[in-house]
């Protein structure tokens, strides 16, 4: 590498957005200029409902290749996108800050989880989304939906995305739904957050494990890589949120679930203390299964958190299976 670096992302407007932050966070850091590779993916091209696409990653391996290529240094994933198993010759260089963790309700006419009408229709992709709506609304009819971020607005009785870049898709769009369930990170970095009518409380909707935060991916070993980029990837990594995921992403694995289990998680740092929630529900909403435990961490930094934050998300999972959790998965 000489000069800048090049970092490597799908090119939605989500990952294109969330990409241009990091590439900002590493430039200012480093003092090298970055450039942006966009990687067209197969979870863009195909239209097959996500749960029922083969695999986990399919966001993701086409951004790796980049980045095995050396096409690119770093590369940015939504960390709720990225399998939980190691991939070999790749790991997690920074975790940034999270954004805010919590799924949002977006719905017709200001609506919320309470006032939407009896029989409502909710669309989602996500079985963990459907099923914690049904648990708490047993009555509405969920649709499964996919796309991006506006395409799945678009749905929304009554929606209108106002700037340009979206006039194209006013036209063909079907506006058939009562509300649509979001990350609502996605929303944010977007400049949609005018569209939330409810930020959807953890306690009501455990998010994904992972959601709202970011990973950037490096090669293993790179000895290309400037001491300027490291530094500047270490700089940017949040303890705090790194162990949150850590934990919350060692539950997902230790339940053999994927990104796509009715599984809700999340872990909150907070007075040095590391707490994990997490949530298996049946797809229908007809069963819950909760759990959660806290643990001391003193040091945030180093090997010791990463692996204590790791155990805590195994001996939930653990408690969760014993509860008769594994069925749902
Ligand atoms: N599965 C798609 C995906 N991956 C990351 C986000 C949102 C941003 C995030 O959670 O970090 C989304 C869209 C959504 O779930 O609404």
């Amino acid at each position: 590498m000489t000069g800048g670096f090049r970092l490597a992302t799908r090119g939605s407007a989500l990952a294109r957005t969330q990409s241009g932050m990091v590439l900002d966070a590493l430039a200012e850091r480093s003092g090298l200029p970055g450039e942006l590779i966009l990687v067209k993916t197969e979870g863009d091209v195909v239209t097959t409902p996500l749960a029922q696409l083969g695999g986990t990653g399919v966001f993701v391996s086409a951004v790796r290749q980049a980045l095995a290529a050396q096409q690119a240094d770093v590369a940015v994933h939504s960390l709720k996108d990225l399998p939980t198993a190691p991939e070999p010759g790749f790991r997690i260089g920074a975790v940034p800050e999270r954004e805010d963790v919590r799924d949002a309700l977006c719905a017709r006419d200001g609506l919320t989880l309470e006032t939407l009408p009896e029989g409502a229709s909710v669309g989602t992709g996500s079985p963990r989304r459907a099923a914690q709506l049904l648990a708490v609304r047993p009555d509405l009819t969920v649709v499964a939906i996919r796309g991006n971020v506006d395409t799945r607005l678009s749905r929304v009785k009554g929606v209108r995305l106002t700037d340009e870049s979206n006039q194209h898709m006013s036209g063909g769009l079907r506006e058939d739904l009562d509300a649509v369930v979001l990350a609502a990170a996605g929303l944010k970095r977007l400049g949609r957050e005018s569209h939330i009518t409810e930020l959807i409380a953890p306690e009501l909707m455990l998010p994904a494990p992972g959601q709202g935060a970011l990973a950037v991916e490096v090669r293993d070993s790179d000895d290309e890589r400037t001491a300027a980029l490291a530094e500047a990837l270490a700089a940017y990594d949040h303890a705090p949120t790194r162990l949150a995921v850590t934990a919350e992403r060692a539950l997902l694995s230790t339940l053999e679930a994927g990104c796509s289990a009715p599984v809700g998680a999340l872990a909150v740092f907070e007075d040095g203390r590391l707490t994990l929630e997490a949530r298996a529900v049946r797809t229908d909403g007809s069963e819950v299964f909760s759990g959660g435990a806290s643990l001391e961490l003193p040091e945030l930094a180093g090997d010791e958190a990463e692996a204590a934050a790791f155990e805590l998300g195994v001996v939930v999972a653990e408690a969760l299976i014993e509860r008769g959790a594994g069925d749902l998965i």
